[in-house]
């Protein structure tokens, strides 16, 4: 199952050397999944550093999704594509992508959207924000029982938001399969050896 540990979503980074530095340091720091993420990025800009993403993660064998955007993934050839609630249709992502390729949905704190998501197609569901985030504040909070709930669906379950090396075992210890980090990865001193502490974690 490729969803599980440390999954790496990058922040909005203009500069694309560094967007290309900190992903590497993630990546040899044993980062299992990386997202591209970018909420300031001008369609030209995403194109190219997600493209520039692509062949590292080639390089590290480790999968690159998309988020949001379905025509990227597709032009990039990338693995897959993340998709919130506004983002668009999972089954309309799932007939333009084809079986192969990975989809995973928002499913925030609410049971019943990932079991609609799972039905659609989803491969994997991500709850969150578990904790409060300056990434993004206004998350609505999911509650660590969401986790637990969720493995009745039988998919790989993602936590997100807040996520740090203090609190991540409580999220894990709920049966979250892989956890989602911006802030607490990105922000670090030496972010190869925090990809590596957060992946000790799932050991
Ligand atoms: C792994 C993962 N989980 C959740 C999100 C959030 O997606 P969404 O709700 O669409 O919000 P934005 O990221 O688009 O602001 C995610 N990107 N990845
Ligand atoms: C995209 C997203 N969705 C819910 S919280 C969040 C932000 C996660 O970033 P951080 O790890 O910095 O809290
Ligand atoms: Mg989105």
């Amino acid at each position: 199952m490729p969803i599980s540990g440390l999954y790496a979503i990058t922040p909005d980074i203009t500069d694309t050397h560094k967007l290309l530095a900190d992903s590497e340091a993630a990546l040899a720091g044993g980062a299992r999944i990386l997202q591209y993420r970018n909420k300031r990025a001008s369609a030209e800009q995403a194109s190219e550093q997600a493209a520039a993403l692509m062949t590292l993660c080639r390089r590290y064998a480790v999968p690159l999704i998309i988020n949001d955007d379905v025509q990227l993934a597709i032009q990039l050839d990338a693995d897959g594509v993340h998709l919130g609630i506004d983002d668009g249709d999972i089954a309309a992502a799932r007939a333009q992508l084809g079986s192969h390729k990975i989809i995973g949905a928002s499913c925030y704190n609410n049971l019943a959207l990932a079991q609609q998501a799972a039905k659609l197609g989803a491969d994997y569901i991500a709850f969150g924000a578990c904790f409060p985030s300056s990434t993004k504040p206004d998350a609505p909070r999911a509650e660590a029982a969401l986790f637990t709930a969720a493995r009745e669906l039988k998919l790989p379950v993602v936590a997100i938001g807040g996520i740090n090396l203090e609190n991540a075992h409580k999220i894990i210890h709920a049966g979250a399969d892989a956890i989602a980090v911006i802030g607490a990865l990105w922000n670090a001193p030496d972010i190869a050896t925090q990809a590596r502490h957060f992946n000790q974690l799932f050991s």
